[in-house]
């Protein structure tokens, strides 16, 4: 099956950040792609891939960058297709600089932004799969059973707090 997510990253020093989605995406079972793609370095092959993205089957984009973060809002330029921006976490600005970077698009090309790094990571991809999950009845029911699983949990830690 074709995966419908997409996940690319401007480096491959922002693994450590994206691969918390993919996490997400492995334990609900949904089929994705990863790639590194970057609006500052690989140009042409961003364009390309943003153009080609929704003929292959991808329905969600998720894209992570750090710093001058140009990658989400560059591929949300190119394509109609669902963006979510994942701010990571730089050093010298500890990630102030993505999150501004991916935020403050102008209108009419809209990135959904989620919290700096990991966890951000994480609900980009819960947020995915919920897209998803608008027409696929099984990946909504494994979203409600994993929000089951949380709400039980901190239930558990309260009882042991
Ligand atoms: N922000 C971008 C883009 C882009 O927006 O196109 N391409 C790479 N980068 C970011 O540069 C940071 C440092 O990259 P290196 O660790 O490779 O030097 C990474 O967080 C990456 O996302």
């Amino acid at each position: 099956m074709n995966p419908e997510i997409s996940i690319i990253m401007g480096s491959t020093s922002d693994w450590e950040t994206m691969s918390a989605a993919c996490d997400v995406l492995d334990e609900l079972d949904i089929a994705y792609e990863k790639k590194v793609v970057s609006a500052h370095r690989t140009p042409d092959l961003m364009f390309e891939y943003a153009e080609q993205a929704r003929g292959k089957g991808i329905k969600v984009i998720i894209a992570g960058a750090g710093g001058a973060a140009h990658l989400p809002g560059m591929v949300a330029a190119k394509t109609t297709l669902p963006v979510i921006g994942v701010p990571v976490q730089s050093k010298a600005l500890q990630g102030l600089d993505s999150l501004l970077s991916i935020v403050q698009m102008p209108g009419g090309v809209p990135v959904a932004t989620v919290a700096i790094g990991k966890a951000g990571a994480t609900n980009a991809g819960l947020l995915a799969a919920q897209i998803l999950g608008t027409y696929k009845p099984e990946v909504s029911q494994r979203l409600d059973e994993r929000r089951e699983q949380t709400r039980q949990a901190v239930i558990e830690s309260s009882e042991q707090l």
